[in-house]
């Protein structure tokens, strides 16, 4: 191949392969009480591949819901760019957005007296016009949203009447069903059991979709996610595999807890373990 084609081949396979790129990101918001704008993201530049599980890690504060909240378009950036499959997020108009994004925040209102059939049916909206009704094609969309979620059975169960867990599930049905190409998902293992964090996760990685999630469980995050990203006060620390992120001096400089990473010796995954302050001394 000739040299000077090299440069170019890779510029345009980062272009194709980026479904999100950040140019010096930051955002801040309006302090409620002297005026002085609070930072929550600074400066963050990255390209964000199309098709993979990516985990955005860090410590309570760090910026994780904000900067999904920002790939979603709200609130936009206070400086700094944000393309979305190679155009302005911000040139979307909202429905298109709607139909490209499934954005699930942390806390979900319930959504008192709608079955779980028509709370997980609500992410056909996107796709639908005014009373135009749902065709069997829909309904086996929200069918199998509902068992690939384990809920199914409860399909005319009244959705406020759901556990924790069972709510955060239907409300990632909803998700599904919404058959957007990229999912946002802040904190989706929550409130799950041991048994549906890791189906949740597999579940994930099956779709073939670009899904970005923050995760507080580090060793779920190095299990699960392709790449993962990691935030403190509101700066990109580390972005890149597990091996790459998962370095003990680096954790413990933003956890703020001595660590210890090893390979698990059978399966060879990462695994982070914290040691308690009283035992490091
Ligand atoms: N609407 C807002 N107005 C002012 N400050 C905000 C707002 N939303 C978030 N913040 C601040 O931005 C910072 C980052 O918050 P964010 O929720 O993004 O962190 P996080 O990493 O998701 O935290 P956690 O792990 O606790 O969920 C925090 O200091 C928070 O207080």
């Amino acid at each position: 191949m000739e040299a000077w084609l090299l440069p170019l081949i890779l510029h345009l396979d980062s272009s194709v392969s980026a479904i999100f790129t950040l140019d010096q990101v930051s955002l801040s918001y309006p302090s409620s009480s002297h005026g002085a704008a609070s930072l929550v993201l600074q400066g963050i530049s990255c390209s964000l591949p199309a098709g993979e599980l990516i985990g955005i890690i860090g410590p309570n504060g760090a910026g994780k819901s904000s900067l999904l909240s920002l790939l979603s378009g709200c609130p936009a950036p206070s400086h700094g760019k944000v393309q979305f499959a190679g155009k302005p997020l911000h040139s979307y108009p909202p429905r298109q957005l709607a139909q490209q994004l499934a954005f699930l925040p942390q806390h979900n209102p319930p959504l008192p007296g709608l079955s779980c059939y028509q709370v997980a049916a609500m992410g056909l909206l996107p796709h639908k016009h005014w009373f135009e009704a749902d065709n069997d094609h829909d309904r086996q969309q929200v069918e199998l949203a509902l068992q690939h979620t384990g809920l199914l059975a409860k399909q005319q169960q009244r959705s406020d009447t759901l556990s924790g867990g069972e709510w955060q599930r239907l409300t990632l049905a909803r998700a599904l069903v919404q058959q957007a190409r990229v999912l946002l998902l802040d904190e989706p293992t929550n409130h799950l059991d041991v048994k549906y964090q890791h189906q949740l996760l597999q579940l994930l990685l099956s779709l073939n979709k670009t899904v970005i999630c923050a995760l507080h469980d580090l060793n779920l995050a190095a299990r699960y996610c392709h790449k993962l990203l990691l935030l403190q006060q509101g700066q990109l620390k580390a972005f890149g595999s597990a091996e790459q992120v998962l370095q003990p001096a680096l954790l413990s400089e933003v956890f703020e807890l001595p660590v210890e990473v090893s390979r698990h010796p059978q399966y060879g995954w990462w695994q982070v373990n914290f040691i308690s302050p009283q035992v490091a001394k």
